[in-house]
């Protein structure tokens, strides 16, 4: 089974412009509400390819039930810490004219100790060997840096296996932990390594560095050019196949799915990289957070070109 963790849920409001201006009131031309939050994204996507997942985490008030909701007629099992407060709104505002958008994300609700040792027990319980686990996402206030440790010890200790995708703090104080796969994209990889990150060789030197910070293997996805990824001391280029861009928001999460998937079926991390690609693209090919369809994954993946670097 499959199993993803969103410490900090949204709803995700997306409102498209004809252009972005400051000082101003811009009227929406259109809009879009989508379930949010990175695991729930990569939860949706599995579900788009046929799989089926378990989602957890915090959730809170009317967003939280609507989440919940949305996921359930998803047909997506869900089993979650119910939290004081709201769980959180995050907006995009996305220009018709060029495609750039702002993104604005809220920091979401508190968390109590109770919480944090309520989901770490319930995460225990349900632990199992030959299972998968995706953490993601951003911590909640009152989530200490290094709760992704505490859980993937919880997981690997039950002898599942953890992709930790995240970013920041987050990201620099859970690598120790020794997660399956970490996948930041080239900001984050630059933000945690403080190493360039403009040349193919340079991506794979800074995968190798934040290899040696613990994780086992590092996949750095670089927008619509594809993504690095470094494994058992060799490092590997994945281009993505062209698409028409709609909004690339989320495709990073669609990335850690196609992977898990892949890696589920017994696939190499080098074939799972690609069909990770593969789902990547067909959800930036998408609108708001809407995730690709199995058939658009399909005929991309036939597209991915994969080399040795
Ligand atoms: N415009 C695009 N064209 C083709 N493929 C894309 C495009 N944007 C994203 N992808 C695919 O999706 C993968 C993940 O995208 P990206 O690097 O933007 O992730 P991210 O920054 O983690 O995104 P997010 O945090 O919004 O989920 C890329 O490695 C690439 O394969
Ligand atoms: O604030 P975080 O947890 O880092 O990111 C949350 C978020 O930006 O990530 C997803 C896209 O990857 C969106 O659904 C959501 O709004």
């Amino acid at each position: 089974m499959i199993f993803t963790v969103t410490l900090n849920p949204a709803v995700d409001r997306e409102m498209t412009v004809d252009a972005i201006s400051f000082d101003t009131v811009l009227r929406a031309t259109d809009w879009q509400v989508d379930c949010g939050g990175k695991g729930f994204n990569v939860a949706r996507m599995l579900k788009s390819l046929g799989i089926s997942s378990v989602a957890l985490g915090f959730a809170a008030g009317k967003s939280g039930e609507m989440l919940n909701d949305k996921l359930r007629s998803l047909d997506i099992e869900t089993d979650f810490i119910w939290v004081k407060g709201e769980t959180r709104t995050n907006v995009s505002i996305v220009s018709s004219e060029n495609g750039q958008y702002v993104k604005v994300n809220e920091p979401g609700p508190s968390i109590s100790d109770t919480d944090l040792a309520q989901l770490a027990q319930k995460i225990g319980d349900r632990a199992q060997a030959g299972d998968w686990w995706v953490l993601a996402g951003s911590l909640p206030p009152g989530v200490p840096p290094t709760y992704y440790s505490k859980l993937i010890t919880i997981i690997q200790a039950a002898g599942a296996k953890v992709f930790l995708d995240t970013s920041g703090e987050a990201l620099r104080q859970n690598c120790a932990a020794r997660p399956l796969l970490v996948k930041p994209n080239d900001e984050e990889a630059h933000e945690l390594t403080g190493l360039p990150v403009s040349t193919k060789a340079e991506i794979a030197s800074v995968g190798t560095a934040i290899s040696s910070m613990g994780p086992v293997s590092v996949i750095i996805s670089l927008g619509k050019e594809g993504a690095v990824l470094v494994n058992d001391g060799k490092a590997w280029m994945a281009v993505s196949p062209e698409i028409v861009a709609a909004n690339p928001i989320g495709a990073g999460d669609s990335m850690v799915a196609g992977v898990v998937w892949g890696l589920s079926q017994g696939d190499s991390m080098q074939d799972a990289l690609c069909k990770g690609i593969a789902c990547g693209a067909a959800t930036a090919s998408q609108k708001g957070t809407s995730v690709g369809s199995l058939e658009q994954v399909k005929q991309l993946l036939a597209e991915v070109q994969l080399e040795e670097i």
